[in-house]
């Protein structure tokens, strides 16, 4: 009986010295230095940890740095514990995948823990194409070719057409990158610089994906430099602005609710929900803020569970929503439209309520409110109209 349903693990290769970004020094290899806060390795671990069809990550590393990985204290329940590599990549890979248990991998990714950027859409690229035997990402090349075998003279120029430079994640069916492993320790004196040539050699169908140029290996200093720019640059916040607007209609009652404050008057607002008006409006600012349809979608008044329901549980959904994205709300500007009741004595209470809802300072939030000198239905005492502006800071994805 099968152990469990065939697996995707990646196997991450993170046991080099990063001699040519460190020019033969003991400093801190590659892999180990800070982007932002994070280690490289840490934010390659990340990209295939949030994946939804990578099921193990192996990491491999150097017995020389065991202690650094250590101090990292990675967490993560798809990371296995890390495996000692060897003196090449090819040899550490071959660790690899020597610790991989066949039963349960049906198809392994490759990958350099020097390639931070990797995205999900290449991860995804490469394990759908890989079906008949492996896949690589791999970029157009986009200067002319020239070959120079002595490394100072031309000896000719290549067709760029028929030529690409490859990355990585490389996805394989696991079974035949194994043996194409063993063969080529035990029958070849070559040094694959990559597993796609060793899965050549072996006779493997190795497809193309489209490569990623933000997918860079760092490899020389100026690539360490242009990487922590690039991540700086990732996590910056954007400012984003939302509007709302929001009308309901009076029916009889004893009091209405505006911005979570019960103010008493001789009618109180028909809806679904407490039907807080004010509440409503700023709660779909800030969904059009985030591009994240309105209030009626995430929470339908077809829907009995949000019945006479304290408008301040869409409110807070909202800013969560922000939260989740490690954004913040800036600033909520609230117009409230009627001529009665009278919204000044209440405009007070109103902004620190909503403050308390959203959890941030009262000077961020300002409640206004105006008649429409008698025009139109506000004008006519048949309902209350509101509208908002929100700002709003989360990190800049596109
Ligand atoms: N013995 C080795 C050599 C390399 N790698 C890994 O393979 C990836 C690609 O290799 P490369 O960029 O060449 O890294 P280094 O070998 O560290 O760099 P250099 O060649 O400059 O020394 C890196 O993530 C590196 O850590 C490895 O796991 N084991
Ligand atoms: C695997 C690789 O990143 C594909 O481009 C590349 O071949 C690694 O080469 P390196 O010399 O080990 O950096």
């Amino acid at each position: 009986m099968p152990k469990s349903k065939p697996q995707t693990a990646v196997i991450i290769v993170a046991a080099g010295s990063g001699s040519r970004l460190n020019n033969g020094t003991t400093d801190l290899p590659k892999q180990y230095q800070l982007l932002d806060e994070k280690s490289v390795l840490e934010h390659t671990i990340s990209a295939f940890a949030s994946h939804a069809h990578i099921d193990i990550i192996l990491p491999v590393i150097s017995r020389e740095h065991s202690s650094i990985y250590q101090s990292l204290a990675l967490s993560h329940p798809k990371l296995s514990a890390p495996i000692i590599g060897g003196a090449s990549r090819q040899a550490s890979v071959f660790e690899g995948l020597n610790a991989i248990d066949a039963e349960v991998i049906k198809t392994v990714l490759i990958h350099d823990a020097a390639r931070p950027f990797v995205s999900a859409q290449i991860i995804s690229d490469v394990i759908k194409s890989s079906k008949n035997g492996g896949a690589i990402p791999a970029l157009p090349i986009t200067d002319t070719l020239k070959f120079a075998p002595n490394k100072t003279q031309i000896s000719k120029t290549l067709d760029r057409s028929q030529h690409f430079a490859a990355q990585t994640p490389q996805a394989f069916d696991f079974d035949p990158i194994l043996s194409a492993h063993k063969k080529a320790a035990l029958q070849s004196d070559v040094e694959f610089t990559d597993d796609a040539s060793i899965a050549e050699w072996a006779g493997l169908n190795v497809a193309i994906v489209r490569g990623d140029p933000n997918n860079k290996k760092i490899t020389f200093a100026e690539d360490l430099a242009e990487a922590r720019t690039k991540m700086n640059d990732n996590n910056k916040l954007e400012t984003r602005v939302g509007t709302g607007y929001d009308v309901h209609a009076f029916e009889p009652g004893n009091e209405v609710i505006l911005g979570g404050i019960h103010i008493p008057f001789d009618k109180k607002l028909k809806g679904h929900s407490d039907a807080d008006v004010a509440l409503h409006t700023i709660t779909d600012a800030i969904y059009g803020a985030l591009a994240a349809g309105d209030i009626g979608q995430h929470f339908p008044p077809s829907d009995d569970k949000w019945k006479n329901k304290d408008s301040a549980v869409f409110l807070e959904h909202a800013v969560s929503l922000i939260n989740a994205q490690l954004g913040r709300l800036v600033n909520v500007d609230l117009t409230i439209i009627c001529e009665q009741p009278k919204i000044g004595p209440h405009c007070v209470a109103m902004r620190q309520n909503i403050a308390n809802i959203c959890k941030i300072a009262n000077s961020r939030v300002s409640v206004k409110a105006t008649t429409s000198e008698k025009l139109g239905f506000t004008g006519r005492g048949e309902g209350i109209a509101a509208q908002a502006v929100v700002s709003i800071e989360v990190p800049s994805k596109d």
